[in-house]
């Protein structure tokens, strides 16, 4: 049974066509990446499906009804950088999601309330081994240390749907490798549903239990916002051969080249 339908989708921008005729049918609890030539219309693909961006054609439906047109806590998303509150403490960081949907106006929570809520908060922080940090302040951890307590921020909600830009982007190679474990351990453990942008194919084939590749079909170099981009390679990995990464490579960095020049 589709979890989410994506039915002849397009978004433009004025002119700029930016996604065309996309469709896909995803089930509950895969772990799409989604890989592409930077301005292929990934990122707008996320906003749609948070709820921050409508098409402008077609239907993007969740559980078979039209998705929610603003953002939810069903549907959480990590950014590469800036997905936390700087001014508030790591713990309050994780806590704040379930303090506004407990108590929407006043934003606070107190007594057995409060209680229960810290401990949810404070078992989510083990699980993404930020306990010892828990009364540091953002600007007080590392790269990889801020990305974990974003997705703790994300994940305490228990969203049915985790959206991730580039989560891994601005880290180094061994903190990367560590992420990815910690991702992989969370998503079994929590069975949501992921799509996730990368940059780097490898890690795409090496999360993902899909790849979407982003390309564009059609170019035409006087009028560049003419045509989007749309899901070109739709592949269950597990199946995929070095052939096919070469290919997808090739298609992405052709693009690349395209939209560069
Ligand atoms: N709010 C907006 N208004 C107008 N154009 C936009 C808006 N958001 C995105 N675009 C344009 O849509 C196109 C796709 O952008 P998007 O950020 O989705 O691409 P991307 O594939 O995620 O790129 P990158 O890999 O570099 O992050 C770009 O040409 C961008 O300039």
């Amino acid at each position: 049974m589709s979890f989410i339908t994506v039915r002849n989708l397009w978004k433009n921008y004025g002119d700029q066509v930016v996604l065309e005729n996309l469709n896909l049918s995803v089930p509950q609890g895969e772990f799409c990446t989604l890989v592409g030539a930077s301005g292929c219309g990934k990122s707008t693909f996320l906003k749609m499906l948070l709820g921050q961006e409508s098409p402008s054609r077609g239907e993007l439906l969740l559980d078979g009804r039209p998705f929610p047109r603003e953002p939810d806590r069903h549907r959480g998303i990590v950014f590469q950088r800036y997905s936390v509150f700087p001014h508030l403490s790591v713990r309050q960081n994780v806590l704040m999601g379930l303090e506004l949907e407990q108590k929407p106006v006043l934003g606070r929570l107190f007594g057995r309330a409060r209680r229960t809520a810290l401990a949810r908060v404070d078992e989510m922080l083990a699980q993404v081994g930020l306990s010892a940090s828990a009364h540091r302040w953002p600007h007080e951890l590392s790269g990889g240390m801020q990305q974990r307590l974003a997705i703790a921020q994300s994940l305490i909600m228990r969203p049915r749907v985790l959206l991730l830009d580039e989560p891994f982007g601005a880290l180094d190679p061994g903190i990367r490798a560590d992420m990815h474990e910690l991702l992989l351990t969370l998503w079994r453990e929590t069975g949501t549903t992921i799509f996730m942008v990368t940059h780097d194919l490898r890690e795409g084939f090496y999360l993902g239990t899909r790849l979407l590749v982003f390309d564009k079909v059609r170019n035409d170099p006087h009028a560049p916002g003419a045509y989007g981009a749309t899901v070109t390679y739709d592949q269950p990995i597990g199946q995929a051969d070095r052939r096919l990464y070469q290919d997808i490579e090739a298609s992405v960095t052709t693009t690349a080249r395209h939209q560069a020049a």
